[in-house]
Parts: C-alpha cells; structure tokens; sequence
C-alpha cells in the first residue's frame, strides 16, 4: 500500500476513494481499522472512521489507531480526508487530528485545503466558498451537528489547535508547484506548520498535488487527492487501476438522515415520482413509529422507495430543543442503521444513504467491512461493492444532481 488515508466520515472517505480510482489507483474503503493486513494488491487504502462529530480526544485515538495500521502496510503518504465544507465546531474535529497526526509522523508543513471544484467548494484567500457564497451563507451555517458560521478557515482552524496557522495564497498557488513548495518551506521557516493553501480549479490541486510529493501528511478534501496518484505513476509504482466492478440488480431503498439543501431538494424531486416515507422525530423519540415496521412497508413498496428524516432547518431546531441535539441524531442513526438491516434481510440489494453520520451509522449497522470503489454516480459519489449481493451509494449531504436517487439506483444495478 503507497496511500494511507484516514477519512472522517464514511461518505467523505468514498468520495476520497472515488478521485483515487478515477485517478487509477487501486483503492479498498474499510470501515474503521481492519482486523488483518490488506490484500496485496491495494495501493491505496481509506480507513473511514466516524469520528467527526466525537469528542475530539476519542477522534485523536482512533485516528492515530489508523494511522499505525496504515504505517504497517507500508504506506509512505497519508492523507486526512475532513469534509469540503470544513465540517467542525470550535473544538475540533479538524485542528486535533491534524495535530496528532503531524506530531506522530513528524510532518512539519501540512497543506490543509479543503477545496472540491467539482463541487463547488474553493478556498480563496483563506476564505471557503461554496459555489458563489461564502460557507457561512452557504446553508451550512445552520447544519444540524456543526454550524459553520466563520468561513475564515484559517480563524476556525486557529480555534481548534495549538500549532500555528499559515496560508498560501491564490497567486502563489497559480505560479505552480515549485512556487507552492517554496512557499510551503517558507511557512516552515516562519514557524507556521497547518498551512491553509488556496485554490479555485482541479488544475490548483494538481500543482498543490505535485508539490507535495514526499510529504508525510496532507490534509483536506477529496480534491487535495487529485493530484497524488500521478505522483507515484511517475516513479513507476503504481499497477493498471482497479478490479472490475460489477453492478447488482435487485430491489433498491434509498435512506436519508441528510437535513442539507441538496439533499432536500432530491427528497423534494424524488416524492413527485416515487413511495416517499417521511420518519418524524418525534415519532421516532416517542416509539411511534419501528424500524420493523417501516422496512416493512418498504420492502412492499413499488418502484424506488425512500425514507427520510431530512427536514428544514426550523424543523430540526424545534426536535433538538425538545429532545437534545445529541439524542435525537443518535435516535435517528440508530432507526435507519436499524431499518437498513431489516431491508437488506428482506431482500434489498441496492441501497441507497444520503447524510455522513447516517450512511456511517448504516454501514456499521450492516457491519460492511470493505467497500469496493465503482463508477462515480455524481461527483464525489462513486457507487460501491459491499458484499457479493450488495450494492451501496453512500451520498454526502450537499452533493448530487436533483434527481441522485435514481441515478444512483440505475449505476448500483451496473445500467449506466
Ligand atoms: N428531522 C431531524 N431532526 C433533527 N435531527 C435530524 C433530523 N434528521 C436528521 N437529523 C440528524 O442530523 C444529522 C445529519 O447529519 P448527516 O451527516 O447524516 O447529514 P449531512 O450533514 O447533511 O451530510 P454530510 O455530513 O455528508 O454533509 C444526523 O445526525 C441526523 O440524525
Ligand atoms: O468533502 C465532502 O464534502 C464530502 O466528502 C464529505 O465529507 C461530506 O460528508
């Protein structure tokens, strides 16, 4: 294994997975650390954790637990893949696990830049933008678990650890990857070790990619990824890409816990066509409503059945005011991780999750080890392998085209 990312979420760590296979590595996701060693022929291997929303010294643990198993397989690079919209709160996730990875593999200039254009999501001066809005007017200065109201990401990351914060801006960045390692170095010099680095177009990640070749540790979104592969190809180290991937015909339920605007967009697209179950809170605080109960309705449905807990944001503020914040997520992970199980006793072979902490929570409902990486859905969506009857597409909140459900359902089957 050359490539050793360690993700913070299970969405997060396919869309890492995704960029890698496009750009012809060989990539395994396993949920959490694994039990043995990889298969030989992995040459890039995602440990996906959940560990986003934790207490940050419990992510700390496990992310150093999977950076000594990928240290053990070999690799010579790691990457810690966090969300493209900097997904963290005050305390961390980011700053913590950034800093324990660096002081473990004495990294001493360590990119942090969460830009995805493919997506939308570019850093510019320091600044994260989603599309043309800044994060903090973006929508997600009203998500459920981590309001992001600073799109400074210099600031909020300054917030979450001891190590100085430095930048590389946009400018230096276009001049290419011998700038981008000058300026690296000199950031080092000046003392400043998380360095938030700019950038607008993949072209910028492919240069920020190339300058950081025999870096110990990078950090970022998805896009920090592009230009890695190409690092090792030049030296000759890498095979002819992935196995092939076969699709799965068989019932599909898609499942969302997402609250996010483009997931409730596709909920809102997907109801117009299709049996669309809503899962209310409350219901689900009080036991009105099973899982039992639901998977069953499901598995009678026609067509492309979907449950959803998504709602807008006044919705959710009224739930976690009456119920709690923390209980009413962990009670709604809990239902669908619960209800993907009862599907896929009942016969579902493709299934379909739109949120990270609710795919997280179904994937280790369903005690999926090893994810395949197939054929990208949308961008940062790529469809996976689970087992040898099941296919899975677990969707970040704010990616995807309108109608994901069914496009994911189709690429699942192996029709697209
Ligand atoms: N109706 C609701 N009321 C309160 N909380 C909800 C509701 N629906 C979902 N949630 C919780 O909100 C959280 C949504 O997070 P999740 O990571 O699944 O989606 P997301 O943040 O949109 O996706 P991503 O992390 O990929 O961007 C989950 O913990 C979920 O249980
Ligand atoms: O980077 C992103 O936006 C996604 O891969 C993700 O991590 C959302 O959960």
């Amino acid at each position: 294994m050359l490539l050793g990312c360690i993700g913070d979420d299970f969405t997060g760590s396919s869309d890492l997975g995704n960029t890698l296979a496009r750009e012809g590595m060989r990539v395994v996701q396993y949920t959490g650390v694994p039990d043995g060693p990889a298969d030989d022929d992995v040459e890039a291997g995602v440990i996906a954790l959940k560990t986003r929303s934790i207490p940050p010294a419990e992510a700390v643990r496990q992310s150093l637990a999977a950076l000594a198993w990928l240290r053990d397989q070999g690799c010579e690079q790691i990457v810690f893949k966090y969300c493209s919209t900097f997904d963290s709160t005050p305390e961390g996730n980011i700053g913590p696990v950034a800093e324990a990875l660096a002081d473990a593999l004495e990294a001493d200039k360590v990119i942090v830049c969460p830009a995805f254009p493919g997506t939308g999501r570019s850093v510019y001066q320091g600044h994260l933008f989603v599309r043309d809005r800044l994060l903090s007017e973006s929508g997600m200065e009203s998500h459920p678990l981590n309001p992001m109201t600073d799109p400074d990401i210099r600031r909020w990351l300054a917030r979450q650890t001891r190590l100085e914060v430095g930048h590389i801006a946009a400018p230096t960045v276009l001049a290419g990857p011998s700038p981008i390692a000058a300026a690296l170095e000199a950031e080092h010099q000046a003392g400043r070790r998380l360095i938030v680095v700019d950038a607008l177009r993949d072209a910028d990640l492919r240069a920020i990619g190339e300058a950081a070749a025999g870096l110990p540790l990078i950090t970022g979104g998805s896009g920090i990824a592009l230009g890695l592969p190409t690092n090792f190809a030049r030296r000759g180290l890498l095979g002819h890409g992935g196995r092939a991937w076969t699709g799965q015909p068989g019932p599909c339920v898609a499942l969302s816990g997402s609250c996010s605007n483009a997931t409730r967009g596709q909920v809102a697209r997907h109801a117009a066509r299709y049996p669309t179950f809503e899962v209310v809170a409350g219901d689900v605080m009080a036991g009105r409503v099973t899982p039992e109960g639901l998977a069953e309705t499901l598995l009678a449905a026609e067509g492309l059945p979907l449950a959803y807990s998504s709602a807008d944001p006044q919705t959710v503020a009224a739930a976690q005011a009456e119920f709690g914040r923390e209980a009413v997520a962990a009670a709604l992970e809990g239902f669908f991780a619960t209800l993907a199980a009862r599907l896929v006793e009942g016969g579902v072979t493709r299934l379909v999750t739109a949120g990270g902490e609710t795919s997280g929570a179904i994937v280790e409902g369903l005690a999926l080890t090893t994810l395949e990486i197939g054929p990208e859905i949308d961008p940062g969506v790529p469809a996976l392998r689970a087992g040898p009857a099941l296919t899975v597409a677990l969707k970040s909140g704010n990616f995807g085209a309108e109608d994901f459900f069914e496009k994911a359902a189709t690429v699942l089957a192996g029709d697209a």
